[in-house]
């Protein structure tokens, strides 16, 4: 606040001795000289941006979940810190247009499907059950809006400069911003850290609109329930936007070019999530591609050919979701003139402290290797910055875990049952399902399963894949499990509260070492 007045007394105190007349709010002298005062306030400002700002510590390039955590981090380890992002709103697209805005709609269309196919069964009578699709929009903006604003709170409480426009790395220890409001800012600091996230994938023959053929972000804002939709790819996206559409009425159609659903999922857990999914009635085309997307009047015609080459067949919707995956985003960021090195993805090399092949310049989240969620750009977000303040930031990517929230959610942390048996690992399983604990009965919602995976010989815990209600926030036991390399049996003799739904992952620990009381 006080640089702030600083500069303002300052832009005054030019403008006032150029003799462009006095400030209009506090001496109004006519209109005439109100506005030559105002000319030259503007053009001191744009001076003054162009000047550029200096002796900062970290310029963080990117405002989401990676970037705006390193900037605060960076802020509370005492450095300087300016953070860029140009989007005109932080959070990235996990809060503008991904994980939170999804979550919202997941929710919403949960509670609508919930009222119409299941509260009946408990005694609560509704009839005809409506969706107010712009009011479940409204209320998905006003969770978005909420957040965002808050992270901006964030920044001031901890000092963090926020420069709203976007950044190009013009050398080490430079970024130049072309600002949102016009005119251009060089920033100099010590530390660049890249934080710039990801993109759609995008697909040859199919040219995303954001109306009918869309990504992630057209299918977080349609303005009408389409009848027929059309999802390429069965991953996170592809499922739980599916998930969404098809609770509030859509037919839905997954065409996956792999042989299976989420391909990192545990073999079995996916299988018995594909029933379930396919209870919902989603369709599944598997080991089949998307060729080719075209209007046909007021709909689409979408022609479909097996993975493997084969006849083409067509198939009708009304809209198609382009969901194949993510791609770093790192457009005009410099990094091919100043010499940073990306692999054949495109994603920025990093050694394990973060740091690119210039000195200086580090990056974090979906623009380098590792799982694209926001929780692991996070804590590479810390990671950096700690290690910037000399401190032993550190992210164990085997322990990050992965969450799909459908209903039920799907979550897991650790190795795969595949993957063990790939490795040549002795191990032992053990499982229980959700249709023996009895919070999950009493609830009425006891689809799914814990699957532990455990060494043989030291019971050291390898992998925990949950499918059922609230799996996303059961994880976390297992991932604490993981961090201190507990055994199966630690988690079987921790006392779970009852009736829990976490009781299930200390039986199916139980049966990992031993035998399950209940099943
Ligand atoms: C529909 C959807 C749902 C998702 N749901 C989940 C979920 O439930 N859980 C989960 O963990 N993950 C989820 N994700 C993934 C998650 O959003 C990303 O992993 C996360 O946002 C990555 O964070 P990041 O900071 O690396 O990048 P981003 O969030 O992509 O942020 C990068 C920011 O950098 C800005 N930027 C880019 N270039 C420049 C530049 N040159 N100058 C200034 N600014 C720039 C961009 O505008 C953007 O705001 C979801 C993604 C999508 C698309
Ligand atoms: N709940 C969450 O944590 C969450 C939610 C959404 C997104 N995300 C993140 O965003 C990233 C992107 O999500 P996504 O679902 O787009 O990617 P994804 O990698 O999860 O799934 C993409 C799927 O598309 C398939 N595919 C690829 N090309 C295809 C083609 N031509 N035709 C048909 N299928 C094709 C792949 O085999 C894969 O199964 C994910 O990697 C995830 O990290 C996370």
């Amino acid at each position: 606040m006080a640089a702030r007045a600083q500069s303002q007394r300052l832009v005054q105190h030019v403008c006032r001795s150029w003799n462009f007349g006095a400030a209009p709010s506090s001496q109004v002298s006519g209109a005439g000289q109100g506005a030559a005062y105002g000319r030259c306030v503007s053009a001191v400002r744009a001076y003054a941006a162009a000047a550029g700002d200096e002796n900062i510590d970290v310029v963080v390039v990117g405002g989401g979940p990676g970037g705006y955590v390193a900037a605060i981090k960076a802020a509370q380890l005492g450095f300087k810190t300016t953070c860029v992002e140009k989007r005109g709103s932080l959070g990235g697209t996990c809060l503008n247009v991904g994980c939170i805005p999804s979550k919202a709609l997941l929710h919403s269309s949960h509670m609508f499907h919930d009222a119409q196919h299941n509260f009946a069964a408990h005694g609560v009578t509704v009839t005809n059950v409506q969706i107010d699709l712009p009011k479940m929009m409204d209320q998905k903006n006003k969770a978005v809006s909420g957040l965002t604003k808050g992270i901006e709170g964030l920044f001031k409480k901890n000092k963090v400069t926020y420069v709203k426009g976007a950044g190009k790395i013009t050398g080490p220890g430079s970024v130049s911003v072309e600002l949102l409001e016009g005119g251009t800012k060089e920033i100099k600091a010590k530390h660049i850290i890249i934080a710039t996230g990801s993109d759609v994938k995008s697909l040859p023959g199919i040219t995303i609109d954001e109306k009918q053929i869309v990504s992630s972000t057209g299918a977080l804002a349609l303005t009408e329930i389409p009848e027929k939709m059309i999802v390429i790819g069965g991953g996170y996206i592809g499922l739980e936007m599916a998930s969404v559409w098809g609770r509030l009425g859509s037919e839905i159609t997954v065409v996956e070019f792999g042989d299976a659903i989420v391909p990192s999922m545990d073999g079995e857990v996916r299988k018995s999530f594909q029933r379930t999914l396919e209870k919902q009635k989603m369709k599944f085309k598997l080991k089949t591609k998307v060729s080719k997307v075209e209007k046909s009047g007021t709909g689409l015609k979408v022609t479909i050919e097996p993975a493997a080459g084969g006849e083409a067949t067509t198939l009708d919707a009304n809209v198609v979701l382009v969901a194949a995956g993510r791609v770093p985003y790192i457009k005009g960021l410099g990094l091919e003139e100043v010499g940073v090195k990306v692999d054949k993805f495109g994603r920025v090399e990093v050694d394990d402290h973060f740091k690119t092949s210039v000195d200086g310049i580090y990056a974090i989240g979906d623009v380098i290797p590792g799982p694209m969620l926001a929780h692991k750009a996070e804590e590479d977000g810390v990671a950096c910055v700690e290690l910037l303040a000399g401190k032993a930031g550190h992210v164990n990517y085997d322990t990050v875990p992965g969450v799909v929230y459908t209903h039920p959610e799907v979550a897991s942390v650790g190795k795969t049952e595949e993957q063990v048996k790939a490795a040549g690992i002795p191990y032992n399983v053990g499982k229980f399902p959700f249709m023996a604990n009895s919070r999950a009965r009493s609830i009425d919602d006891a689809d799914g399963l814990v699957k532990i995976i455990a060494h043989k010989e030291t019971d050291k815990v390898l992998g925990v894949h949950i499918m059922g209600p609230s799996a996303g926030e059961m994880i976390h036991e297992a991932c604490l499990a993981l961090e201190y390399g507990a055994s199966s049996e630690d988690i079987a003799r921790t006392c779970h509260g009852h009736p829990t739904l976490s009781e299930a992952v200390k039986e199916a620990a139980m049966a990992t070492y031993d035998k399950p009381i209940h099943f």
